[in-house]
């Protein structure tokens, strides 16, 4: 861990007017932390500060040393880390009012944290002064300087949060002005005006900051939370009124409604505003970053995320699809390859022949967009989809469907007739079901029977065993998810479902689909799907 250089290793000049560059600093290990049902275990934070560091983040505010026995661990662990390129920051408040700074108990614990830098927030709203600490503005704006005169003292490169800036300022100015002053006397290397209610607007943002730059001269932050949905907003608009640090996290996280997404914010500085940060260099480890973040937390990336979401590229409807495939910036922002993401096309009832055209080239089929077949193949899928199937979670069932209207199409398999059996017995707990099934393999059939804790995993025994005989890789298929949806029109227990499986064969992930008025029916439907398109994709070669 560096401590007497900035981030590009030059001795640290945050922000001078000169200096285009744009610092981030990522408070998702704090901030980030503070957000409902987030939890960061040691090892979780040492590795997020990893990822952050590879990804060139500037400074890496890793938490309260004081507030948890975790955090305070956290700041002796990093020091044996070795990053190459983020400082790392230890985030506290000025001190408490009459405490003398050297006995504060907050302000030893940002010392005795050994950080190169450290961030301490304090008050600048008259509210929160008088309410809230219940002491005199004087009192607050003396706080506020001895605290920044202290760290500095002690050699810190010093971040000073004024919290609540944007509403005190909205509020009484002045004073909201003084405590940026005061900070700035007390040798404060940044200030960082905070919109810790995420309550204002990209305009007040903009009058504010170009307000503040008339009165202070210490390279100005800005900390935005998403409470109006514009925390991003709000910090690029702060860039562009000459904010030279942004604070964010990864993916949002935050107290309440979270803050800005340094995912996004990242993004829009370097492609949108072309402005210099570090992180530029490692853009297209985005996508990898955002997905880790959640990931520890067992937390799925939102399909819709901008940028990086598994759908921010993914093409639905027709026109789109049509258009793309002429010229990719009809739709698409941004390249998704700048930021580690990848184009989609997906297949549906919105689907015209275009989306077919560019899936049977992704699955080798040849397939002209404007030939009879696809003509059919698209009425056959949008009255499939009518029935009730869905092939965006499916795309293997459909690829099965674009290869089987082929006249050398060799089905693996056919299923002849099946069974269920069920029984529930109070006197030994659980149910047994056992299914019998024929299969037909060209010329030959096998019929075997299987048993099962309940009568969909009773068919797939049954159906792997009999099907074992004549392909071996039948049992490396693994089903990772089974869903099932009643389709809405229909009529209570007799309504029709639709059954979504996930399987997987070594890393290959696929899901197919099945539609019944009869839940096994559809299992089976789905489960053939899944074992037909296993066995293609490793090559097996159907015995017709
Ligand atoms: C805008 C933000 O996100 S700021 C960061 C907020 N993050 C957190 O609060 C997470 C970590 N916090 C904690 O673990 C605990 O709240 C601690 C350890 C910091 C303090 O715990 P406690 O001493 O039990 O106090 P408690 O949480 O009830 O109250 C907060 C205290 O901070 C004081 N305080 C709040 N802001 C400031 C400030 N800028 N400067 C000095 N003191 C402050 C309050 O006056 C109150 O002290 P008091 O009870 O002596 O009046
Ligand atoms: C400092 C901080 O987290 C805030 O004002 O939101």
């Amino acid at each position: 861990m560096k401590d007497d250089t900035g981030p590009r290793g030059a001795p640290v000049s945050p922000g001078s007017p000169e200096n285009s560059q744009v610092f981030v600093y990522d408070t998702t290990l704090r901030d980030g932390s503070q957000s409902e049902d987030v939890q960061f275990t040691l090892e979780d934070k040492i590795r997020v500060a990893e990822c952050l560091d590879q990804l060139g983040i500037d400074y890496i505010e890793g938490g309260w040393p004081g507030a948890n026995p975790k955090d305070i661990e956290f700041f002796r662990r990093i020091r044996e880390v070795s990053l190459t390129h983020s400082r790392i920051s230890a985030f506290g408040s000025t001190r408490k009012s009459g405490n003398r700074t050297s006995e504060d108990a907050v302000l030893r614990a940002l010392i005795d944290a050994r950080t190169p830098v450290v961030t301490i927030f304090g008050k600048s709203w008259s509210l929160h002064v008088e309410d809230i600490l219940g002491i005199s503005r004087r009192a607050n704006l003396e706080m506020i300087r001895e605290s920044c005169d202290f760290l500095k003292q002690a050699g810190r490169e010093l971040v000073y949060d004024a919290e609540h800036f944007f509403d005190g300022f909205r509020e009484n100015p002045d004073f909201a002005l003084e405590t940026l002053r005061a900070a700035e006397e007390g040798g404060a290397d940044w200030i960082i005006l905070c919109d810790t209610n995420g309550g204002s607007m990209p305009w007040e943002v903009e009058r504010a900051l170009r307000e503040v730059r008339h009165s202070i001269r210490t390279p100005l932050g800005i900390h935005a939370h998403n409470d109006s949905e514009l925390a991003v907003a709000n910090s690029l608009t702060a860039v562009r009124a000459g904010a030279t640090q942004v604070h964010g996290t990864i993916n949002g996280i935050g107290e309440r409604c979270g803050n800005a997404n340094l995912v996004s914010v990242i993004a829009d500085l370097v492609l949108k505003l072309e402005t210099s940060v570090t992180s530029a260099r490692e853009l297209s480890r985005l996508r990898e970053v955002a997905s880790f973040v959640f990931e520890i937390q067992n937390r799925p990336l939102p399909k819709n995320q901008p940028f990086v979401g598994e759908s921010a590229f993914a093409h639905k409807a027709g026109v789109h699809v049509h258009a793309i495939r002429k010229n990719r910036r009809a739709y698409e922002h941004i390249l998704p390859e700048a930021v580690g993401n990848t184009q989609r096309i997906l297949l549906s009832e919105h689907s015209g022949r275009s989306n077919l055209a560019e899936k049977a080239r992704e699955y080798g089929i040849p397939l002209d967009s404007g030939s009879p077949e696809a003509v059919k193949m698209l009425s056959t899928l949008k009255e499939l989809e009518h029935e009730g199937y869905q092939f965006e979670g499916a795309e293997a069932s459909f690829e099965l469907l674009m290869r089987s209207a082929s006249p050398e199409y060799v089905p693996y398999f056919e299923i002849d007739f099946f069974h269920v059996r069920m029984e529930q017995r109070k006197d030994i707990g659980e149910g047994l079901s056992e299914a019998t099934i024929r299969v037909r393999v060209g010329d030959r059939t096998e019929h075997t029977a299987a048993l099962g804790n309940g009568p969909v995993n009773a068919l797939d025994n049954a159906l792997r065993k009999a099907l074992g005989t004549f392909y071996a890789g039948v049992n490396e298929i693994t089903l990772l998810d089974y869903k099932v949806r009643v389709l809405a029109g229909a009529h209570g227990t007799a309504s029709r479902v639709r059954v979504l499986i996930e399987s997987s064969m070594d890393s290959r992930k696929w899901g197919t689909v099945g539609v019944s008025e009869n839940v096994i029916t559809a299992s089976l439907l789905a489960l053939k799907d899944s074992i037909v398109y296993g066995l293609l994709k490793s090559g097996t070669v159907p015995r017709g």
